[in-house]
């Protein structure tokens, strides 16, 4: 059996690491070269603990790498990893919300995107490191590399695994497509619960139609400018759709906010704003939330 190697003990990769290892899959955390981890982790879940071994490098033999991480840090990770390949037959899972410009040179094309609207988060608690899954959701797997996309099938039993430990989970054959409805939905919810200071329900009973067709207007452009159909009424029908499932949430970018960590935004509405600009057209209202965004958060520097 392979081996899994989760990246960090973020809230995602913290989920996904207990459904592997309680569904008796062998798990290791990779910590930063230059941390000084533990050599162990326990991470507490549903009134259990779960022990992980930590590494600070990589193994010279093939693992199964998951890593759920901020848009900001997956550049570094990719870095280090051009560095220090992984050995033949490993297997790299990335999850990260929003897109980078670079994408097509930076992601190795053996790569896979995991896509999912399960919720959580962790809490230090009298059990040390706690993980609250915090809301149910479905996910979805899918070659990284648009030129991959829908013509190899996944590896079955990588499929079987992950469904198993954090399930339901679709293959999906067009990841490129799933990965731009997800930048749309979070363009129009993240912005503006860190502007108006709500819950994602709330901005359902704000005037916000308007902007939320600006919004969606001016990334369907991008998006068609890519080869990608994404209609602008969609989005904002999606849009509403996921702030309804989870209007009781504060959005991930609300959460970053608060805890003074750096956001996402320069992957969301930065992402649409700068590649509009780049194709010669302006994108007024993701370029206004990117600025607002980055204005109140100017001070919060980037970890890594
Ligand atoms: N949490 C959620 O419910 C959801 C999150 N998402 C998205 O998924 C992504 C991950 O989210 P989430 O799990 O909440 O993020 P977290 O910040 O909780 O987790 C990321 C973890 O990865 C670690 N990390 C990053 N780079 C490295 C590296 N090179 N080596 C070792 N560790 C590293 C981070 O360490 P450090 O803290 O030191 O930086 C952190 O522990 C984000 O893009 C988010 O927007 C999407 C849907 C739901
Ligand atoms: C779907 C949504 C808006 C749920 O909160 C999310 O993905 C986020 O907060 O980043």
């Amino acid at each position: 059996m392979t081996p899994w190697l989760v990246v960090g003990s973020g809230a995602l990769g913290s989920l996904m690491a207990v459904g592997l290892q309680r569904t008796g899959q062998q798990v290791q955390l990779k910590a930063r070269a230059d941390s000084a981890a533990a050599p162990q982790l326990q991470i507490h879940a549903n009134q259990h603990n779960y022990e992980f071994p930590v590494y600070t490098s990589w193994p010279a033999q093939p693992v199964r790498v998951f890593a759920a991480i901020k848009a900001y840090q997956v550049a570094p990770l990719l870095n280090e990893l051009r560095a220090r390949p992984l050995a033949p037959g490993s297997e790299l899972i990335l999850s990260y919300n929003g897109m980078l410009d670079d994408e097509a040179s930076l992601i190795p094309s053996a790569a896979l995107h995991w896509v999912t609207t399960h919720g959580a988060f962790r809490q230090v608690g009298d059990n040390g490191q706690e993980l609250v899954h915090a809301g149910q959701g479905e996910s979805w797997l899918g070659w990284a590399n648009p030129a991959v996309s829908g013509a190899a099938g996944l590896p079955a039993d990588l499929l079987r695994t992950l469904a198993t430990a954090l399930p339901p989970l679709v293959a999906e054959p067009d990841m490129v497509l799933r990965r731009w409805h997800k930048l749309a939905v979070n363009c129009l919810i993240n912005p503006l619960t860190v502007i108006h200071q709500c819950r994602n329900g709330e901005l359902l009973n704000l005037p916000l139609t308007d902007l939320m067709q600006q919004l969606a207007a001016e990334i369907s452009q991008l998006a068609a400018q890519r080869g990608v159909v994404l209609p602008a009424a969609g989005i904002v029908a999606q849009a509403r759709q996921v702030a309804q499932k989870t209007a009781a949430n504060w959005s991930s970018m609300l959460s970053d906010v608060r805890n003074q960590r750096p956001t996402e935004i320069d992957y969301l509405n930065g992402f649409i704003a700068r590649g509009c600009q780049q194709a010669g057209y302006a994108a007024p209202a993701n370029e206004q939330l990117w600025q607002q965004v980055k204005k109140l958060t100017k001070d919060f520097s980037r970890l890594r």
